[in-house]
């Protein structure tokens, strides 16, 4: 087991990359796909649930834990992996996009962000000091730069403004980072859908020097054409030797398109929660499990699936544990979407390797459009 963040590029094809990032807990193998853990727990999911998924890492939420149990509790009871009895590598955001969409009475300034929980109404306040000291509480494997996320649409203006306090609290975020060796601190580009302010970002973020570099700012409202025309030039300004991550994406398209895109690294909410809605992600698109037409059906929700849930129990059972909102229904709905994310990035993985991404693509998409049966 290594004591170093070290990130190996294996693969390429086109712009896309696969490839392995070493730590102290663990290997994450890219394109990779983190199930988000809000309150230290992947909803409905146990630990040994999550990773029999094939999850090599677990996104974990500053905000929430900041609230409750607190940083500090979780630390005094040995850090955030031994609390949730999850013992490979986790990735923490730095709360600053959370504390914008969830809290109370914000205010913001160039210190940082004050707040009111949005559980006690208690006030709290966040700085790049302050969320760099929560995520090393939490133990945190790979910690992210405080940074303010600005809702599009937005004006240049306000997006230039924005972006600029960003790159501010990422020199304050490395500074109170410190050394900690086998840990990583993953810069956050800004500037909306500007390419220019794009740029301005990479360079002032390559110029501190980061372990990893995210693609900020997306996910937020613009839609899909407009992320892609984005993503057609954001990763190529970010370094090629570190990891690139797509903050909140997304649809199983959504990634297809952005790994083609040089993006390495994921985390979406929509494959656990989908999957407590019966949402249920499948090859051939989304399946509403709810849906009458499903009462009597004895098939599998995948016949090509093998999870737990395609392996043992039909659609006439999931649409009955659904309608009468038995706690099994989340358990496996979720557990198949969460099975079916790491299927399609083990897809995509093998493809770059192979050199034949432009053919799962194709079949991915043809397969898509056949439609649910
Ligand atoms: C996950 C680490 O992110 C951060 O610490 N800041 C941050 N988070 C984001 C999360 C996002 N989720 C979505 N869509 C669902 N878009 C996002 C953007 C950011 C962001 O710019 N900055
Ligand atoms: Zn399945």
């Amino acid at each position: 087991m290594t004591q170093r963040f070290q990130f190996d590029l294996h693969a390429t094809d086109g712009k896309a990359r696969t490839g392995v990032i070493s730590t102290p807990r663990g290997e994450i193998r890219t394109p990779a796909f983190m199930p988000v853990g809000t309150a230290a727990t992947v909803k409905a999911m146990m630990p040994e649930s999550v990773r029999a998924t094939g999850a090599d890492i677990l996104l974990g939420n500053t905000y929430h834990l900041m609230l409750r149990p607190t940083a500090e509790r979780i630390a005094r009871l040995g850090g955030l992996h031994k609390f949730m009895n999850w013992d490979r590598p986790i990735l923490t955001d730095s709360g600053g996009f959370q504390v914008m969409s969830l809290a109370e009475l914000r205010k913001l300034t160039e210190e940082g962000v004050t707040f009111k929980s949005h559980i006690d109404g208690s006030k709290h306040v966040l700085t790049p000091e302050r969320s760099m000291e929560i995520q090393k509480l939490l133990g945190s494997d790979i910690v992210m730069c405080f940074d303010e996320c600005p809702a599009l649409p937005a004006d240049r203006a306000r997006i230039e403004e924005s972006m600029q306090l960003s790159m501010r609290w990422a020199a304050r975020s490395r500074e109170a980072f410190g050394d900690r060796p086998g840990h990583a601190l993953f810069g956050i580009q800004q500037g909306g859908l500007e390419q220019d302010f794009r740029e301005e970002s990479a360079k002032a973020l390559t110029d501190i020097g980061f372990e990893g570099y995210a693609v900020g700012g997306l996910a937020v409202g613009e839609g899909q054409e407009s992320m892609f025309a984005c993503l057609d030039y954001a990763p190529d300004q970010l370094p090629t030797d570190k990891p690139r991550y797509l903050m909140g994406v997304g649809k199983p398209d959504d990634i297809v398109g952005a790994v083609e895109r040089g993006i390495d690294m994921f985390d979406c909410v929509l494959p656990s929660r989908s999957g407590r809605t019966g949402q249920a992600f499948t090859r051939r698109g989304v399946v509403n499990i709810k849906n009458a037409r499903h009462t009597d059906d004895p098939r599998p929700l995948d016949e090509a699936c093998t999870c737990p849930c395609c392996a043992q129990y039909s659609r006439a059972y999931l649409h009955h544990v659904f309608k009468s909102h038995e706690m099994i229904s989340s358990m496996l709905v979720t557990w198949h979407n969460l099975h079916y994310y790491q299927e399609l990035m083990a897809g995509l993985r093998g493809a770059i390797a192979r050199a034949d991404l432009a053919g799962f693509v194709k079949t991915f998409h043809e397969t898509r459009a056949l439609g649910d049966i």
